[in-house]
This record gives C-alpha cells, sequence and structure tokens, in this order.
C-alpha cells in the first residue's frame, strides 16, 4: 500500500501520533527521492512505537536491513529502496557525523541543526552516529525519540551506542563534545587526566576505525589539551584534521566589538582568537575589522580594547554561567555549525576564522606540537591554510606567549596520554576555563 493512502480510521486515532510520524517523515522523504517508486512492506520493522498489527494497516515503505538492528535506532533502523535517488542524481552520498556527549546540553541544540542541513545544505543527506555512557543511554534514547519525531528529511540513520568503536566506524566528521565538567574542589591537574583519558580512547578509536580523512572539532574540555591528545593517539589520521573549538570565542569577540562600535555585528571581520580556550586567550583586536577598516582605527579607545574587551571575551563564558546556572549551550553548538560551515565553504576574501589547529610550520613563530587558536582560510573541502596576512605587535606577541605558556605545561601534565613519557603538572595558578572564575 502506498504511504499517501494511509487513512487510519476513528478507532485507530490513538496510535496516529506516534505511527504519524513515522509515516510522515517519510512521506516527506518519499516526495523529493521515489515517488513514483513500488513501494515494498514492512518485515517486522523496528519502530519505537509499538503497534499491534491487526489495529493500523501497514503504512510504511521500508524494509529492514537486520544487519543495522543492534545499532541503528527506531525508525532509522527502516531500509528504503534508494535506487530512483541514485538515478536522479538529486541527492549527494550520505555523509556520517558522529558525535560524542550526544546526550548533553549541546547536543542537544546540536543534533538538530544538522539534522536541519545547516551545515552541509538542502540535498544532503546525513547519518547521526551518537556516542553515549551507561550513565546516559537512557537519555540518549530521548535524544534519539525527539529526533525520529523532527521528520527531517536529511537524517536517513540515527544509531546510538556506548562503543566508539561503533560509533566512529567510516565517520567523516567526529563532533567530540562528551567530557567531565570541572567539579568544586578538584584540580585542574585531574581534569586533564580525566577527560584526556577520554580523548586517548577517542583518538585510538578513530584511528582504527574513522575515515581516513575525518575532521574531528573538539569542544570538551580543556579543548585544546584535549584534541592534541586525540590526535596524538590517531597517527593514521593527518594532524591538520584535528580542531579544537575556539570559534564561540571568536563569536563572542565579534559580538562585543559591534556593540562598542555601534554596528551589526557581520560587519566585524579578520577575527582572531590566539591560543587556549581558557581566560589566557587572546582575542585579537589588532587584525580585525570593522566595516573592512581595522578596529583600531574605528574603536580609538585602546584602553578599552586592552582591558575591558579582551576580558570579557576571556571571561564571557563565566559571566554566563553566572546568568544562567550553566555553560553556553545554545551559542557554542552555533559556533560548531559556523566552524563546519567555514570548512565546508569557501571563506569570504580577505577574511578568516579561528580555529584551534596543530602547530606544525606555522609563520607566526608559536611553539610546535601543540593545538592553538590561530586565524584559518578554506576553500570549502574541509581542509584550511593559515592566514599569512597578520600582523604581530608587541602587546599581541606578550599575550601570544603567555597563552602559550599555558599550553606547553598543560601538554606536559598529559605527556602520560599522548605517548611522550612521564606528566610532570606545573599549571599556571590562574590557568581557567572561560566558564571558570
Ligand atoms: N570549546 C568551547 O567553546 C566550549 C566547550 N564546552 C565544553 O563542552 C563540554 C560539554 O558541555 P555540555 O554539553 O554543556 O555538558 P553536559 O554536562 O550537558 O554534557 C556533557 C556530556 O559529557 C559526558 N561525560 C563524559 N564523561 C563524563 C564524566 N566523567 N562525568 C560526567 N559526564 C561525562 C556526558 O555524557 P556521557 O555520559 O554520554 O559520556 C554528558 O552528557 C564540556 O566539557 C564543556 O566544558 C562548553 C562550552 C563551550
Ligand atoms: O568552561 C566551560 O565549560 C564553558 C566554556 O568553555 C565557555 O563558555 O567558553
Amino acid at each position: 500500500m502506498a504511504i499517501a493512502e494511509f487513512s487510519p480510521s476513528h478507532t485507530e486515532t490513538r496510535f496516529l501520533s506516534s505511527q504519524f510520524s513515522l509515516s510522515a517523515s517519510r512521506r516527506l522523504y518519499n516526495r523529493r527521492t521515489f515517488s513514483s517508486l513500488p513501494l515494498p512492506r514492512p518485515q517486522n520493522a523496528k519502530v519505537l512505537c509499538s503497534i499491534a498489527p491487526n489495529q493500523v494497516q501497514e503504512p510504511v515503505t521500508a524494509t529492514v536491513n537486520e544487519t543495522k538492528n543492534k545499532e541503528c535506532f527506531g525508525v532509522f533502523c527502516l531500509t528504503y529502496d534508494l535506487k530512483a535517488e541514485e538515478e536522479t542524481k538529486s541527492w549527494k552520498s550520505l555523509i556520517k557525523v558522529a558525535v560524542s556527549g550526544a546526550a548533553g546540553m549541546i547536543s542537544n541544540h546540536l543534533l538538530f541543526k544538522l539534522a536541519s542541513g545547516e551545515v552541509f545544505g538542502p540535498d544532503q543527506p546525513i547519518a547521526l552516529n551518537l556516542l553515549g555512557s551507561e550513565r546516559s543511554f537512557q537519555a540518549l534514547e530521548g535524544v534519539a525519540m525527539e529526533l525520529e519525531d523532527s521528520l527531517y528529511p536529511l537524517l536517513r540513520e540515527v544509531s546510538i551506542s556506548i562503543d566508539p568503536y561503533e560509533v566512529f566506524q567510516d565517520a567523516e566528521w567526529a563532533l567530540l563534545i562528551g567530557a567531565k565538567p570541572r567539579g568544586p574542589g578538584m584540580e585542574r591537574s585531574a581534569l586533564l587526566d580525566i577527560n584526556g583519558q577520554i580523548f586517548a580512547e577517542q583518538g585510538k578509536a578513530l584511528n582504527a576505525v574513522a575515515s581516513r580523512n575525518v575532521k574531528v572539532i573538539v569542544v570538551g574540555n580543556p579543548c585544546n589539551t584535549n584534541a592534541l591528545i586525540c590526535l596524538k593517539n590517531a597517527p593514521n589520521i593527518p594532524a591538520k584534521n584535528f580542531h579544537a573549538l575556539t570559534r564561540l570565542d571568536e563569536n563572542r569577540a565579534k559580538c562585543q566589538l559591534a556593540l562598542k562600535a555601534g554596528v551589526f555585528y557581520d560587519k566585524v571581520s579578520n577575527m582572531t582568537i590566539w591560543g587556549n580556550h581558557s581566560t589566557t586567550q587572546v582575542p585579537d583586536f589588532l587584525n580585525a575589522k570593522i566595516n573592512g577598516m581595522p578596529v583600531k582605527e574605528v574603536i580609538k579607545d585602546t584602553e578599552w580594547l586592552e582591558k575591558e574587551f579582551t576580558e570579557k571575551v576571556q571571561k564571557r563564558g563565566g559571566a554566563l554561567i553566572q546568568k544562567w546556572g550553566r555553560s553556553s549551550a545554545a551559542s557554542t553548538a552555533v559556533s560548531i555549525v559556523d566552524v563546519m560551515k567555514s570548512l565546508v565553504t569557501p571563506t569570504p576574501k580577505g577574511d578568516w576564522f579561528s580555529s584551534g589547529v596543530y602547530t606544525n610550520g606555522n609563520p607566526y613563530g608559536i611553539a610546535e606540537d601543540i593545538v592553538f587558536s590561530m586565524p584559518c582560510r578554506s576553500d570549502g573541502n574541509g581542509d584550511y591554510e593559515l592566514a599569512k596576512d597578520v600582523i604581530i605587535d608587541d602587546f599581541l606577541r606578550a599575550r601570544i606567549k603567555k597563552t602559550e605558556a599555558e599550553l606547553l605545561a598543560e601538554k606536559r601534565c598529559v605527556a602520560h596520554l599522548t605517548g611522550e613519557g612521564n606528566a610532570f603538572c606545573d599549571l599556571p595558578e590562574d590557568t581557567m576555563l572561560p566558564g571558570e572564575q
């Protein structure tokens, strides 16, 4: 029976909402892909809502791929004949995106943006492979249920698992968000160690099973050093493919400059965040522009730029926590989307974006072999080059040195996780995440 003919009777209304979500999502899907195909009957479809077979007519067009049942979720276990899709060539082949900490606050915003096509566009189907833990598994099921109920036509597969080797299998993007938050009284060295172990394990898993060209965005804090640990444990994946998220800091800096200059924030460009995603990060007002002009020519208040602006950006995460009672989640998800988009679309001419990337032959004299936020440009193929047309004065150099020293100290703390011998932890006293104050 074709989907279009599905019309439950009044006595079946109780099942309408749940069953409707199943059929309606496929209806959207069908319109764009194989509207004229003969529709196969379902065979033991593993769906979230169980419906007695004698109470409704079989409405779905799918079969179940038995081998996928262990990993896939609910409606996403259904397999469709995509031949027509291939023939029309109107769809691209599926992109697999793996997300850790998928039951957390950031993911709760991010997954829905990804599924809606915000990053890869309206003709790009995606699969979401979600990583949780025993602690979060039920919540993860809830997240997957909400994804089902959202009827996203681009979302073709959702799987949930607590095994990174399963979740990262063939992943082309890995968004590593899950990390233990720093609790009261916890030493930063302890945080580096606990979270470092998570990222060492995930690096190994990526190395073993992910696409050889997987792009990895590390969000879980301390994200720069977690990214370093991750890439060191994934020697078969280019180190250049690993990013630590500093785009949120860039966005925060643009917002503050726009506010001070009284312009809309899209007028602010060339905004670099240098260094660590911590309170030593350096929002670079020397190279940033407003309406194409150097910031210092638009905002003539140097003291404000050096002190108030810089500190505001460095501590924005903490200010937000004080108001909201938890760390930035929605704006972090937005910034993850932003950095992904920046990697898959050409950077506007003359502009750049910030990302924490591996220092390996950088033109700025920054120590090698750490993950340091720098200005990047992409031609839209997922890769990037460092911007060369930047100037560095004494003020900026001194600030960059401070954040560099912090990252080198963090690196010494995790030597046992990067395969570089014994750890020695001598972190500067004031080392803090943006959310800590
Ligand atoms: N780089 C950036 O700009 C920003 C980074 N962050 C960082 O992103 C991370 C996630 O933030 P958010 O989603 O709000 O956090 P949540 O607390 O909502 O979720 C974090 C997830 O981490 C996982 N996790 C892994 N190990 C542990 C552990 N030992 N104890 C508790 N939870 C653990 C949990 O999932 P599970 O049980 O499934 O593993 C949990 O769902 C944090 O590290 C935060 O500091 C936040 C804002 C900005
Ligand atoms: O410290 C945190 O967890 C929050 C954070 O990174 C930020 O808001 O930039």
